[in-house]
């Protein structure tokens, strides 16, 4: 079977997969980050304003960091890939394959920083678009050095925005539209107060100081599609379909929803809208607020005490009875606290409900569970705080989802900066922030030699304000409502104790 490359003609693909050949088309975008989401959202929407001619233009992709392996497959195949789409979008069944042609190239900062600055100085770029995960967006102290690659995202983008400064300053419409992706709460802020830091420590001209602050617009966004990415399991069936060898397929739903908070340049540089794009300009809270507590929190909450119940996906998940009570308990628990109408907020729980039933993708928990002992404390702990302040109760499930998280973080073992956990005689992986960690191996160890007891491990971790930031053994009743939820997993199994709950 041939790989897909420009050289594959459409004949030799098959007739349903989606291919608007593009080439030639400026550079106007700038990728810093080559993942399955950006991928699947950001260059898959510029596939769609070119394939209706509002925007002409590609990006090129920069991995943000040393390693990875998209960059060289992406190359190989000329830029090429595809996004498959698959789900239930207003009650039909959508399954679409789409070749995305709006990627240039690929660069490897480590290897090509010389090009990445020539692409700096391109009068063609417009826009930079990044999403370098949660761990991105941070300050690392390090040098200027001309011609060498930094380490951090900000750093490197500071690097770039001062060749472009250095270049083009002053020859017309120098500045540019930056658009991050990264799900933190106002991530253009955050990134322009990084690019500002590293100009001060670097003594860079307050000209350029100017120019970024005057000439440049940072956008704070909100994203919303899910993206299981590459189909591991599947892939042969895949390739079978399309006719072609792909190694870089990438999977999502066709859901997809984007707020952007840019003026009227920013709307006619980047013309999403135009496209019939599901695009929101304007202030973006009100949709991270529903995003974040009424999607990212559910996925959180059911994870842990799904997993170790014993199955993998979301879709399972939802269509286990036990675990879906616990699911709608959470919804229901999670819905008081969140600021926003209620018909809007109704509204939503159903369309999530919906997209979590996507037949289609597997939406594994594993992954989901990703750092999520942090993703609790940003998308969980504000809703049991406001819970706790409006009710004066405890919200039952979202705690009892606390007690399964140290549940799931109990280790067998440790390797290197990961945790081993075990479920039914098979090992899975935790990975985290360090910090998290090392409390959580050094917690477990105590309680299993019997130097603390169940309550005391509980209010350790509560009380560990490097993760926390505060005490939530101040949360009134919450260690004594931990230590109970997670003694009953520990006695019963998570089946066992999840099903008593839902049962209450
Ligand atoms: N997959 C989804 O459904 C989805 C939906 C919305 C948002 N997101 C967000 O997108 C992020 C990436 O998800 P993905 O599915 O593309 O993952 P991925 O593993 O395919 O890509 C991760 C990207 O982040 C970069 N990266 C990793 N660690 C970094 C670091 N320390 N500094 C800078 N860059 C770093 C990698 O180089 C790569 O470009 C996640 O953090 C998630 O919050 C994902
Ligand atoms: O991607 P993460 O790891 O930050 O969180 C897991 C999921 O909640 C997330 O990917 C959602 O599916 C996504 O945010 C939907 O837009």
């Amino acid at each position: 079977m041939k790989r897909l490359t420009k050289s594959l003609t459409k004949a030799e693909i098959s007739t349903a997969v989606n291919y608007t050949r593009l080439e030639d088309l400026p550079e106007k975008v700038v990728q810093f980050g080559e993942g399955n989401f950006l991928r699947c959202f950001i260059d898959w929407m510029l596939q769609q304003m070119n394939n209706q001619g509002v925007f002409n233009g590609r990006a090129v992709l920069v991995q943000p960091i040393a390693h990875g392996p998209v960059i060289d497959m992406l190359n190989e195949q000329d830029g090429l890939y595809t996004v498959v789409l698959r789900g239930i979008q207003n009650g039909e069944t959508v399954d679409t394959s789409e070749v995305i042609s709006s990627v240039s190239r690929g660069l490897n900062p480590y290897t090509q920083w010389e090009e990445v600055l020539a692409l700096a100085a391109s009068p063609d770029l417009e826009i930079v678009f990044s999403n370098t995960t949660e761990a991105g967006i941070t300050y690392l102290k390090e040098a200027y050095v001309e011609g060498k690659t930094p380490e951090s995202y900000p750093a490197k983008l500071t690097s770039f925005l001062f060749c472009r400064f250095q270049e083009l300053e002053g020859s017309g419409d120098s500045g540019l539209v930056i658009v991050p992706c990264e799900l933190i709460e106002e991530n253009a802020i955050k990134l322009k107060e990084l690019v500002l830091r590293h100009a001060a420590e670097w003594e860079l001209p307050k000209e350029f100081v100017r120019w970024i602050n005057e000439d440049n617009h940072f956008c704070n966004t909100l994203v919303d599609r899910i993206v299981t990415g590459y189909p591991k399991d599947s892939v042969d069936e895949f390739h079978r379909l399309l006719g072609y060898e792909d190694k870089l397929i990438t999977v999502g739903e066709p859901y997809h929803m984007f707020a952007v908070d840019g003026d009227e340049t920013v709307q006619e540089k980047i013309p999403f809208h135009k496209a019939g794009l599901n695009i929101r300009w304007g202030d973006i809270t009100p949709h991270r607020e529903l995003k974040v507590r009424l999607l990212n929190g559910p996925h959180t909450m059911m994870f842990s005490v799904a997993y170790l119940a014993g199955v993998d996906t979301v879709l399972q998940a939802m269509e286990d009875a036990v675990l879906r009570k616990f699911i709608d308990k959470g919804f229901h628990e999670l819905t008081p606290t969140v600021y926003a109408g209620e018909d809007e907020k109704n509204a939503f729980v159903q369309a999530v409900t919906e997209r979590f039933l996507n037949p289609y993708n597997k939406h594994f928990l594993l992954d989901i569970g990703l750092n999520a002992v942090y993703k609790f404390k940003s998308r969980l702990l504000p809703s049991v705080e406001r819970y706790i302040e409006s009710k004066g109760t405890l919200p039952k499930t979202i705690v009892f989802s606390l007690a399964a998280l140290f549940a799931f973080y109990r280790p067998v073992r440790r390797d290197g900066k990961a945790l081993v956990g075990e479920r039914d005689g098979m090992e899975y992986t935790m990975r985290e922030n360090e910090n998290v960690i090392d409390a959580i191996y050094t917690t477990w160890n105590k309680f299993s030699a019997n130097e603390t007891t169940l309550s005391q491990f509980v209010a350790t971790l509560l009380g560990d304000t490097s993760i926390w930031d505060k005490d939530l053994n101040n949360l009134p009743g919450l260690t004594n409502a931990v230590t109970a939820d997670l003694q009953q997993i520990l006695e019963q199994g998570m089946r066992a104790a999840v099903e008593a709950l839902v049962s209450k």
